[in-house]
């Protein structure tokens, strides 16, 4: 979208951020988790993730409205065992949960190498990659893994069962940003579906099925009854099976089939856990891991892939950091009226 089309704002990072702060404070969070919330979402919306950018902003006020999550929960953060970090989330969100152990977890991992946080009773509701990138940034490599709630057919099923459970990866790379992915292990993110509905457009062949089980590039139809498809076929579903036993089985969440948000019409947000393992990687390796990355980046280059995952991204940063963050005016205008601007 150009800067000079008039149904088009830009704005700093700080002031979306600042915006967004408000919208969470007036409908019920606490301070410091308005914080956390506005800081994760204007981010994502930054880095042009717009499937968890402020698209998500409805969703999140139409669940704290719905009484579903605790907008002002405390975590409670213990080390169950040596290096292995337990987050009760209170039925809050998991970022809050996250930011609270997120000390003694890098402790721990520099200490020994490597440490585990097992959150559970949390609420997941955007990108993973925000999660891991400062990790790398730090000179650690971290893993995480989240689970949502039941949409996707495990491979050769006919009923959902797992969630669009997403994992994410940040390695330090020499000279460089880190070496970032994050993907949902369902062919689509359940927010790219809404997305394509809203904007009346297909979903590629091969992401879901309609209410009768039969494959359909209509996205209206896999949200109304229908379901969608691991990515991969088997090996997509596996890895949502293992996303299921870290985020749940391992950390005392829910599996994305085991809450019932009946009762609390307008939620949105997944009940469940999350896992997050940071590796500090100069302490075992015996050599540079930065560098060593560095020179697989090189080598994959050479291979002929010009696009790495995070570059996008990175991209969208670089622009929206010197030409500010392009917004639809409609959206921006909906957006101050929540913050009661
Ligand atoms: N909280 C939750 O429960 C859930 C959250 N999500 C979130 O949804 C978001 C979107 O997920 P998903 O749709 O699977 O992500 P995408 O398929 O858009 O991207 C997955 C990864 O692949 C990279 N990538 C994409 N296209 C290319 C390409 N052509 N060449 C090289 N790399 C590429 C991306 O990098 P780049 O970012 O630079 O494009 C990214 O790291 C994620 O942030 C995920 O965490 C999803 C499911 C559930
Ligand atoms: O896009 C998705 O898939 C999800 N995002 C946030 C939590 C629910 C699933």
């Amino acid at each position: 979208m150009p800067a000079s089309d008039p149904a088009v704002q830009s704005l700093s990072f700080d002031d979306l951020t600042h915006l967004l702060r408000q919208i969470f404070l007036r409908h019920g969070t606490s301070a410091e988790v308005a914080d956390i919330l506005a800081h994760n979402c204007a981010t994502a919306q930054r880095d042009g993730a717009h499937s968890h950018g402020t698209f998500r902003i409805p969703g999140y006020l139409s669940t704290l409205a719905s009484g579903w999550v605790d907008g002002k929960a405390r975590p409670q953060v213990e080390e169950v065992a040596s290096g292995y970090v337990a987050v009760d989330a209170a039925g809050g969100f998991a970022q809050p949960a996250l930011a609270a152990a997120r000390g003694l977890l890098v402790s721990k991992a520099r200490e020994a190498g490597i440490a585990v946080l097992a959150i559970r009773n949390s609420h997941h509701f955007a990108a993973l990659w925000p999660d891991v990138e400062p990790f790398a940034a730090e000179g650690l490599v971290a893993l995480s893994v989240v689970n949502s709630m039941t949409c996707v057919v495990p491979h050769g099923g006919t009923k959902p069962l797992f969630g669009t459970n997403p994992i994410a990866f940040a390695a330090p790379c020499a000279g460089k940003d880190p070496l970032v992915f994050d993907m949902a292990t369902s062919a689509l993110a359940h927010g790219d579906v809404q997305i394509a509905a809203r904007a009346g457009h297909p979903v590629p062949v091969g992401a879901g099925i309609d209410k009768h089980g039969q494959p359909t590039t209509d996205p209206a139809a896999i949200l109304d009854g229908g379901a969608l498809l691991p990515f991969g076929g088997h090996k997509g579903s596996a890895l949502s099976m293992m996303v299921e036993l870290l985020s749940a089985a391992l950390t005392g969440g829910n599996f994305s089939f085991e809450f019932d948000w009946t009762r609390h019409p307008g939620a949105q947000t997944p009940w469940t856990g999350q896992l997050i393992i940071v590796i500090d990687p100069d302490k075992r390796a015996g050599q540079n891991f930065a560098e060593r990355s560095r020179e697989l980046v090189e080598r994959m280059h050479e291979a002929g892939q010009s696009r790495l995952s995070g570059d996008r991204r990175y991209r969208q940063r670089a622009l929206a950091t010197t030409q500010g963050i392009s917004m639809p005016v409609e959206e921006l205008e909906r957006l101050r009226a929540l913050a009661g601007e």
